[in-house]
């Protein structure tokens, strides 16, 4: 199969347990909760997305024809010195929409430990090696099992205790950003201190104002 990804880059994991981690990043094009259009927003499932997910139009965005000339492309922006330590962050858009298998498998011949950003309605194939679901408020959470929730606060009708019974190693809660950011920022530490089940991951990616 082949795969339409809008970027490519390397950087920091800038949020959850592996904030401060180098990791490439494949952003894939598309998601099934918002169309990517701001006219469109309004009425998408979920409306607060940060990310430009439309077309293929990044750094080494492009249509790859198959896994291997996609994980290669990747593998190229490790530095080959340090092979012991690959990681991979799928992102999106929605990276579940696209990442089977075939790419899975030729990720880890390449030594890659591979990581996703989901948002939990699709299943999670095997082999993933950390699974990271951001669930949204309307839409239908299949994913309830995985390594870590993060939860963008607040959204309408939200309610954590939806959320604290499900099988995660880590639970965060992470600021909504936008207009309403520092207060989205006090309200998520003062949750982690009311409800110690949970962390709270800041985008520090934004902070740094790296990619
Ligand atoms: C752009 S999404 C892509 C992956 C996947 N579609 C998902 O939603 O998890 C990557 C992460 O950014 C989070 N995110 C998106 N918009 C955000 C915002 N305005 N403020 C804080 N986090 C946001 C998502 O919840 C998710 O954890
Ligand atoms: N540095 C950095 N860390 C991230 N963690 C999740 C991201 C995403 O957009 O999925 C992201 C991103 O876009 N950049
Ligand atoms: S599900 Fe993820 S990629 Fe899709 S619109 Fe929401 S935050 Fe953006
Ligand atoms: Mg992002």
């Amino acid at each position: 199969m082949s795969y339409s990804v809008k970027e490519i880059f390397y950087t920091l994991q800038g949020e959850g347990t592996h904030a401060g981690r180098p990791a490439v990043f494949c952003r894939f094009s598309g998601c099934n909760l918002w169309s990517g259009r701001e006219s469109d927003r309004a009425s998408a499932v979920c409306k607060f997305c940060d990310t430009d997910f439309v077309g293929m139009d990044g750094e080494l965005g492009g249509k790859y024809p198959d896994s291997s000339s996609l994980a290669k492309t990747i593998d190229t922006l490790w530095p080959a010195a340090y092979a012991a330590s690959k990681f991979v962050v799928f992102t999106g858009g929605e990276p579940l929409l696209q990442l089977d298998a075939a790419l899975i498998e030729s990720m880890h011949a390449c030594g890659f430990e591979i990581a996703i950003e989901s948002n939990g309605t699709l299943p999670v194939p095997a082999g993933v090696d950390w699974v990271c679901i951001s669930p949204k408020v309307g839409s239908t959470l299949q994913v309830r099992k995985g390594n870590e929730l993060k939860v963008v606060i607040p959204q309408q009708n939200q309610n954590l205790d939806d959320y604290e019974p499900l099988d995660f190693d880590h639970f965060y809660l992470q600021p909504m950003d936008g207009p309403d950011v520092e207060r989205n920022t006090q309200r998520a530490i003062e949750l982690c201190k009311q409800r110690p089940q949970w962390k709270l991951s800041l985008q520090t990616h934004k902070l740094l104002q790296i990619p």
